[in-house]
């Protein structure tokens, strides 16, 4: 079966972006991860598969798929390459479009400065919203991971996040901790590994162990988690500039109940076919 594709990043996070649009495709786990394998296929963090919309209040569907084949509620750096993919590959002419995804309905718009905006939806804080395993509902919470007592913030984007204070993320224990920390008991479907500095208080950088993909250059999903989670513990305050291995993200967020809004660039790298 040959399958067009389009190669994409956001601050390095990349993306196989497959048009379900106009051509049929019903791609199998094993399938998926040849078209990740940076060796046997493409090579790429995630794909994004474009599709029609299953609800009459959306202009597409957005689904993702991680590295290891499962796919996932949300993509933050994803959603920016979506909206660049669906407007370059003349699937719509409108700047702001509404995205149908796992979990809801998000709201990306391209700025006349190219840089891509979204409203990455109300983060939730609750374990079961996670989910994560915890008897108290609170800001920051210890976790084993192997000998460590960890303190962490878990905040779901849609998806779920785990993010720790470190003191510098140069040196910070993402390559021990992260495989640990995305499999913990307490984390049933997993969880992506979030490890901030704080810089001051507009400002951090962070690197993501993620779920299904390992440590990527830049998670847009992990930047909102770890912006918010830095705000509710009295640590930064909003607009927080972002600086991952990839480059900066802007996150913007007016406390609880408001939505996250996520701000950076979108790049198309290249396009081709491949025989699956
Ligand atoms: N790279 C992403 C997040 C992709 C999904 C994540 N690995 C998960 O499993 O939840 C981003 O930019 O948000």
């Amino acid at each position: 079966m040959k399958v067009r594709f389009t190669k994409m990043h956001g601050l390095g996070n990349d993306f196989v972006v497959l048009d379900g649009v106009r051509q049929s495709l019903a791609l199998t786990p094993d399938q998926l991860r040849q078209l990740a394998d940076r060796r046997f296929g493409i090579g790429c963090d995630q794909i994004l598969l474009v599709e029609a919309p299953t609800r009459p209040d959306a202009d597409f569907r957005y689904r993702i798929f991680n590295a290891d084949g499962g796919e996932v509620e949300q993509c933050g750096n994803g959603a920016r390459c979506f909206v660049r993919f669906v407007r370059e590959q003349g699937l719509t002419a409108q700047r702001e479009i509404v995205v149908e995804t796992m979990k809801g309905l998000i709201r990306p718009r391209e700025g006349e400065d190219g840089n891509i905006t979204v409203d990455m939806g109300v983060p939730r804080f609750a374990p079961d919203a996670i989910p994560f395993i915890s008897p108290v509902d609170a800001v920051v919470q210890p976790l084993m991971v192997g000998d460590d007592e960890v303190m962490i913030s878990v905040v779901s984007m849609g998806n779920p996040h785990a993010v720790q204070l470190v003191a510098d993320v140069d040196t910070a224990p993402v390559a021990s901790q992260g495989l640990l920390i995305e499999n913990h008991l307490r984390f049933p479907q997993r969880v992506n590994a979030g490890f901030m500095q704080v810089v001051d208080r507009h400002a951090v950088r962070l690197r993501v162990f993620e779920r299904g993909a390992g440590e990527t250059l830049a998670c847009g999903t992990g930047a909102c988690a770890a912006a918010v989670a830095g705000i509710r513990r009295g640590l930064l305050d909003s607009p927080v500039r972002v600086a991952t291995r990839g480059g900066e993200l802007s996150i913007e967020w007016a406390g609880d109940e408001q939505p996250v809004f996520m701000s950076g660039p979108a790049t198309t790298v290249f396009t081709g076919e491949i025989d699956l």
